[in-house]
């Protein structure tokens, strides 16, 4: 149950009128400013549901992600959602879901998202299988450049996984989940976590996970550009390389880098995957060499959100 179940449209139009402000911007939302529809997606410590502005001049349309204060705190999980609010402030890219408002009640912590109509990557992939190569090298390419803008900010996701990946109305990708993700540099977290501390920074899903992130030192863009290997490698195999019958054995895998191409994966693409996937991050290409590998020859880096996608569907 969630006390915003289905708002029931008002009878009548008019409806509190919300405090004068100079600029309706500015306003700190309530969520009396938001008619609640459909749940989206639950995740461990919060519940998704569309919402409509109330506003009949913008009845804007957006995701909104409530966390059950008591929950947050009872599972110290205030400090992701401090970074999930401040990373998702500095970032404004198309390829990245946009927070428009933050607010909270006596209950609920509120974060008003923008609405990704289209699901997410790992979705399709369940659905379709696999991957067209052409279809893998899109979908591969808009999440670097939206990685690459995290990257500029100073920010390293550290949980890049096809469920992160959420899709648009028109099939373009919206980057999410940043709740994991580490300021470079300024993210006193890791100068001043203390050791039995930073096991319980360990973050996100086994599949995707790095061996350093894993060994217990710092993450770092590298980290992000193994996962992004890990991407590629799912969308056109079907399955993610590294998946053991439990988290256990997924690391012990990722560890001793034990994964192998399926018959008839395509050779650019295994050239690709193969550079990436290196258990020394120093080895490991950056974002710009990848964009510059054969896999993509010939591939149109420039406006990718404005052509039109891959119709998957
Ligand atoms: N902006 C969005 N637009 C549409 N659906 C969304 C959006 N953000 C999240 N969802 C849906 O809500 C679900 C829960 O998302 P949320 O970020 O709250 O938790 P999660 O990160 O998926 O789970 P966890 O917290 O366990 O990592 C997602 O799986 C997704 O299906
Ligand atoms: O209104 C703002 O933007 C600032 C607040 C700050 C804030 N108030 C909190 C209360 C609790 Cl109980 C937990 C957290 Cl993490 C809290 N963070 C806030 C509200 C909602 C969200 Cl999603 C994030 C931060």
């Amino acid at each position: 149950f969630h006390p915003h179940d289905p708002t029931p449209a008002p009878a009548t139009t008019e409806s509190a009128s919300p405090p004068p402000a100079s600029d309706s911007g500015a306003r700190k939302r309530t969520p009396s400013d938001f008619v609640f529809g459909r749940v989206l997606g639950e995740g461990s410590y919060s519940t998704v549901l569309h919402a409509t502005e109330r506003d009949p001049a913008a009845p804007n349309q957006y995701a909104v992600k409530i966390l059950d204060k008591r929950h947050i705190i009872k599972e110290k999980k205030t400090k992701y959602v401090a970074i999930e609010k401040d990373v998702l402030n500095a970032l404004d890219h198309p390829l990245v879901v946009k927070l428009y408002y933050t607010f909270q009640d006596a209950q609920s912590l509120y974060f008003v998202l923008e609405l990704a109509r289209d699901g997410d990557l790992l979705g399709f992939v369940r659905k379709l299988g696999c991957f067209t190569e052409d279809a893998a090298r899109f979908y591969v390419a808009e999440i670097i450049i939206a990685v690459e803008y995290v990257h500029s900010k100073g920010i390293v996701h550290r949980d890049l996984k096809p469920e992160n990946i959420l899709l648009d109305e028109n099939m373009h990708i919206k980057l999410t989940d940043f709740g994991t993700a580490k300021i470079l540099d300024s993210d006193s977290a890791d100068a001043s976590t203390p050791p039995s501390e930073k096991r319980n920074s360990f973050v996100g899903t086994a599949e995707y996970c790095s061996p350093e992130l894993l060994n217990d030192r710092a993450a770092s863009k590298s980290s992000d550009v193994w996962a992004i290997g890990c991407i590629l490698y799912h969308l056109l195999a079907g399955k993610p390389p590294f998946k053991g019958v439990n988290e256990y054995q997924t690391f012990q895998k990722i560890i001793k880098l034990e994964y192998e191409f399926p018959d008839g994966f395509p050779s650019a693409a295994r050239d690709l995957v193969s550079a990436v996937l290196v258990l020394d991050a120093a080895k490991r290409p950056s974002l710009a060499d990848i964009r510059a590998h054969a896999f993509f020859a010939g591939f149109h880096w420039t406006d990718v959100h404005l052509r039109p996608a891959p119709d998957l569907r």
